[in-house]
């Protein structure tokens, strides 16, 4: 079967910059009547280890499951690595800006100039 391509992301931005949204809404709230905020409040280690384990499901997901499990883990990734980044305290425009940079920049060229300085 021909796989599918990414295609737009515009309706996937508009949904993840209103999920940030509520993710910082959440910060500060009742941890009993929000998962947001019972997971912020749970630390940075707690919020680092839930990304892990989410990461590790899309990835068995991607290697062993079908499009719409691949999918719903992957929906659970973006919201757990927003939670995570709203504990660390790293704002959107950074991860933006580190994205930024690089665009343009082939991968395997930006390896190999680290290779060559090391
Ligand atoms: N997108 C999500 C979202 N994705 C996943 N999850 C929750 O993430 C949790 C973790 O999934 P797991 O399978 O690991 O469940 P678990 O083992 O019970 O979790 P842990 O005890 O290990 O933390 C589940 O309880 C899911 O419901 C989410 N919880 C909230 N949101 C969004 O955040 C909004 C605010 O939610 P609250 O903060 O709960 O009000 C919601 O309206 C949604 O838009």
């Amino acid at each position: 079967m021909a796989k599918q391509p990414l295609g737009s992301a515009d309706r996937l931005t508009g949904l993840v910059a209103k999920l940030a949204e509520t993710v910082d809404s959440r910060a500060g709230g009742n941890p009993e009547k929000s998962y947001t905020a019972k997971l912020l409040n749970s630390g940075e280690l707690r919020c680092g280890k839930k990304i892990a384990e989410e990461a590790a499901e899309v990835a068995l997901a991607i290697a062993a499951e079908g499009r719409k499990e691949t999918a719903s883990e992957a929906a659970d990734l973006i919201f757990h690595l927003l939670v995570g980044l709203r504990a660390k305290g790293v704002p959107l425009d950074m991860v933006a800006d580190a994205l930024a940079e690089r665009r343009g920049v082939s991968g395997l060229a930006e390896k190999a100039a680290r290779q060559t300085k090391a």
